[in-house]
C-alpha cells in the first residue's frame, strides 16, 4: 500500500576524489571526481521508509544540479505519494514542465539531471514501502503476460545479467596498472587523446585478453565526424565490437554517417551516456545511427523515461547495453536491465551491461558481481541508498575527507 505525504526533500553534494587515482579518466574527462547530487525524501508515514534518489555528475557543478534539484522540489514536498504514483506520468510532466523551469531545459542539463535524481527517489520510495526490488515492481506495472518470462526470471537469479568492465583501462592509468578482472571476458578501452598511445594500448590488452574475447572502444565524443571514422579505421585490427560516443552526443547525423561508414569493418556505434532524453534516442534510432543503445539511470529522467526508451530499442530491434560505473550507476541501471531482459527485449544476444568496479562500498546495498554478471538484487527498493557514514565523510567541502584534501591544497 502506497501511504504518506512528502514531508521533507533534503539534497547533499557528495564527491568522492576519484581523480586521485585516475579512476574514471578518459579523453576529455582526464580528472573527474565521481560525484553525485543525493536526494532523500521523507513521508509523514509511520513506517519510517525514506526515498534515497542520485544523479550522477564529475565533480564541480555539483552544486548547480543540487540548486536544480532544490528549484524542484516544490513539486514534491507536501504531495501524497499515491497522488504521484497513480498519475506518475503527469507528475512526470509536471516536474519537467514547470513553465519557468522548463526554460533552462527543457529535459536536458543539470535541471533534467536534477528531475533524475528526484524521480530516483520517489521509485526508491515507492520500490519499499510496496516491499518490491525496483526490477520486480516494474514486472508487474508491465503486465504483458509474455511467454517465458517466468523462465527468464529464473535464469537471471541463477546465471545473472552478463557483464562488462572499463576498469581495466581508465585513460589515465599506466600500463603497468591495467588490472585485468578475473571471468570477465569483456573489456573496454578508453581511446581518443592520441592515436599511437591507442594503438599500442589496444595492442597490449588485445594481446592480454586473446583473440576471443570481446573489446570496445570509448572516445568520449573527442572526434569530428570524418575524424573519428579515419581513427577507428586504423583501430580496426584490434576487432573492436563497438567505437562508444565517437563524437558530439547531439549529432545524430553524423553517428548515422559514422555508423554507415563502420559496417564494412564489422565495428558498430554504441551511444547514449550523455545523450539528454527520449527524443534524442527516438532520432538516433530512426536514423539508424546506432547499433548499441546505452541507457543511463540518472540522466534520463529516471525509470519512467528509461521505460519508454527500452520500448523503443524494442521495437527497432537494438541491443540495450547500459552506461554504468560513476557513482552508483551500477547500482540503479542493474534493475532496468534485468528488467528489460525479463519484460522487454527477452533476450541477451549481443547485450551487456557495464561494470565499474569502484565506489560500491559506500552503497548500503552494492551490486553483486558473480562470474562476471549482475546477480538480481534482493533488498526492497531501487538500491539507490548510500551509507550515512560515506555521504556524510564525502560531502562537498564539509566533509571530512574534503576538510582534509582541501586543506592540503
Ligand atoms: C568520465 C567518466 O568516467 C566516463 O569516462 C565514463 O562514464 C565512460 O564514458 C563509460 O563509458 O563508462
Ligand atoms: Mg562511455
Amino acid at each position: 500500500m502506497v501511504r504518506g505525504r512528502i514531508t521533507r526533500l533534503a539534497v547533499s553534494d557528495v564527491r568522492f576524489p576519484t581523480s586521485l587515482g585516475g579512476h574514471g579518466s578518459d579523453a576529455m574527462h582526464p580528472d573527474p571526481d565521481y560525484s553525485a547530487a543525493y536526494v532523500v525524501i521523507e513521508t509523514d508515514a509511520s513506517d519510517g521508509l525514506k526515498g534515497y534518489g542520485l544523479t550522477f555528475t564529475l565533480g564541480k557543478g555539483t552544486e548547480v544540479v543540487v540548486c536544480a534539484v532544490n528549484a524542484l522540489s516544490s513539486h514534491v514536498v507536501n504531495k501524497d505519494l499515491e497522488e504521484i504514483v497513480s498519475n506518475f506520468r503527469g507528475f512526470y510532466r509536471e516536474l519537467t514542465s514547470d513553465g519557468q523551469l522548463r526554460w533552462i531545459g527543457p529535459e536536458k542539463g543539470a535541471v533534467h539531471l536534477a528531475t533524475a535524481a528526484v524521480l530516483n527517489a520517489v521509485w526508491d520510495l515507492w520500490a519499499k514501502q510496496e516491499g518490491k526490488v525496483m526490477y520486480l515492481e516494474l514486472n508487474e506495472i508491465l503486465q504483458n503476460g509474455l511467454i517465458g518470462k517466468k523462465e527468464r526470471e529464473e535464469q537471471m537469479l541463477k546465471h545473472g545479467y552478463p557483464a562488462y568492465t572499463t576498469s581495466c583501462a581508465w585513460l589515465g592509468y599506466p600500463d603497468h596498472d591495467l588490472p585485468l578482472i578475473a571471468n570477465v571476458s569483456r573489456f573496454k578501452v578508453k581511446v581518443g587523446a592520441d592515436l599511437q598511445d591507442d594503438i599500442r594500448r589496444c595492442r597490449l590488452i588485445r594481446e592480454m585478453i586473446g583473440p576471443d574475447k570481446t573489446l570496445m572502444l570509448d572516445a568520449n565524443q573527442r572526434w569530428e565526424v570524418k575524424e573519428a571514422i579515419e581513427w577507428v579505421t586504423k583501430l580496426a585490427e584490434f576487432k573492436p565490437l563497438w567505437i562508444e560516443e565517437p563524437t558530439s552526443p547531439d549529432d545524430i547525423l553524423g553517428h548515422a554517417a559514422i555508423s554507415k561508414a563502420l559496417v564494412p569493418l564489422g565495428i558498430g556505434v554504441a551511444t547514449g551516456e550523455q545523450c539528454h532524453n527520449r527524443v534524442i534516442f527516438k532520432q538516433l534510432l530512426q536514423a539508424k545511427a546506432l547499433s548499441y543503445l546505452q541507457i543511463d539511470s540518472c540522466r534520463l529522467g529516471s525509470v519512467n523515461e528509461n521505460l519508454s526508451v527500452l520500448l523503443m530499442a524494442k521495437k527497432f530491434q537494438i541491443p540495450v547495453c547500459p552506461h554504468a560505473g560513476g557513482v552508483g550507476l551500477c547500482e540503479l541501471v542493474q534493475h532496468l536491465i534485468i528488467f528489460d531482459y525479463i519484460s522487454v527485449s527477452g533476450s541477451l544476444e549481443n547485450r551487456m551491461c557495464e561494470y565499474v568496479d569502484h565506489l560500491h562500498e559506500h552503497f548500503r546495498y552494492p551490486v553483486v558481481i558473480k562470474k562476471a554478471s549482475y546477480v538480481p538484487p534482493q533488498d526492497a527498493g531501487y538500491s539507490t541508498e548510500m551509507k550515512e557514514d560515506s555521504a556524510r565523510k564525502y560531502q562537498f567541502p564539509q566533509g571530512e575527507i574534503w576538510q582534509k584534501l582541501l586543506s592540503k591544497s
